[in-house]
């Protein structure tokens, strides 16, 4: 694994009174308070409409929020405007979907850096991480994205969420969508993000194998902390 130390400088997530309900319904999320040190792999347990997928969206600024607090190391996503919540997301966070999210018809190489062609720095500038994280994840750079394994093509995900070296990666059911070998691997590799690097993983999820790697797990009922361990 490629050892980095930009997650070194991990954030530090404190919630404080977070409400979060949908077309002005009855709250789907509250959490008086949660506080997570860096690093590790944190998975998010519950029921299906327990708030799991709410709950992490709010964490990682990809929703805004209605009420409370979530305090990333002095950042308050509460208090950013939606541009300086994805300027934050951009700097600090990447993602993990139970999809995939890639584009079939690109080469796996070309969808981990698809996200940089548009930024200050040239998809050249970090093709060689790609490379590396390719490699790494055993998936070929070249072939078409489509005619990979489900779990190749998550690896190529996990690839792209990585390139930019953020401190933190959410993760939405990311294997729920593999067969038990391809989805064990993903669960191993997060851990060994948490664990080897220092990045901070959250995900939500109801996969055993990836909950029983877990360094924490937040169990919610009905939007509500039922438990914390
Ligand atoms: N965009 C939305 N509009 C209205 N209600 C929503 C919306 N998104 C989620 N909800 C509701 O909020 C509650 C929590 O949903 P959420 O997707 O966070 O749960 P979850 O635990 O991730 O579920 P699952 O395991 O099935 O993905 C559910 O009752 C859901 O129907």
């Amino acid at each position: 694994m490629i050892a980095d130390k930009a997650a070194e400088r991990g954030p530090v997530l404190t919630v404080r009174d977070l409400s979060h309900g949908f077309k002005g319904g009855a709250a789907v999320v509250a959490i008086p308070h949660l506080a997570l040190p860096a690093g590790g792999l944190t998975v998010l347990t519950g029921a299906s409409g327990s708030g799991k997928t709410t709950l992490l969206y709010l964490l990682a600024g990809l929703m805004p929020v209605q009420l409370g607090a979530i305090d990333w190391a002095g950042t308050d996503l509460a208090q950013l405007s939606e541009r300086r919540r994805d300027r934050w997301r951009r700097a600090h966070a990447g993602f993990l979907f139970q999809d995939f999210h890639l584009l079939p018809e690109l080469s796996p190489l070309d969808n981990v850096l698809l996200p940089v062609w548009f930024t200050a720095f040239s998809a050249r500038n970090h093709r060689p991480r790609a490379e590396a994280l390719l490699a790494d994840f055993g998936v070929p750079l070249r072939k078409r994205t489509a005619d990979l394994s489900r779990g190749e093509q998550q690896r190529t995900a996990l690839a792209r969420a990585l390139l930019t070296e953020p401190a933190v990666i959410f993760a939405d059911e990311p294997t729920a969508s593999l067969d038990a070998a391809a989805g064990q691997v993903v669960a191993q590799s997060l851990r060994d993000l948490a664990r080897g690097e220092g990045r901070m993983v959250i995900a939500a999820s109801h996969d055993p194998a990836l909950v029983a790697l877990a360094d924490r797990r937040l169990h919610l009922e009905h939007g509500k902390l039922a438990q914390c361990g």
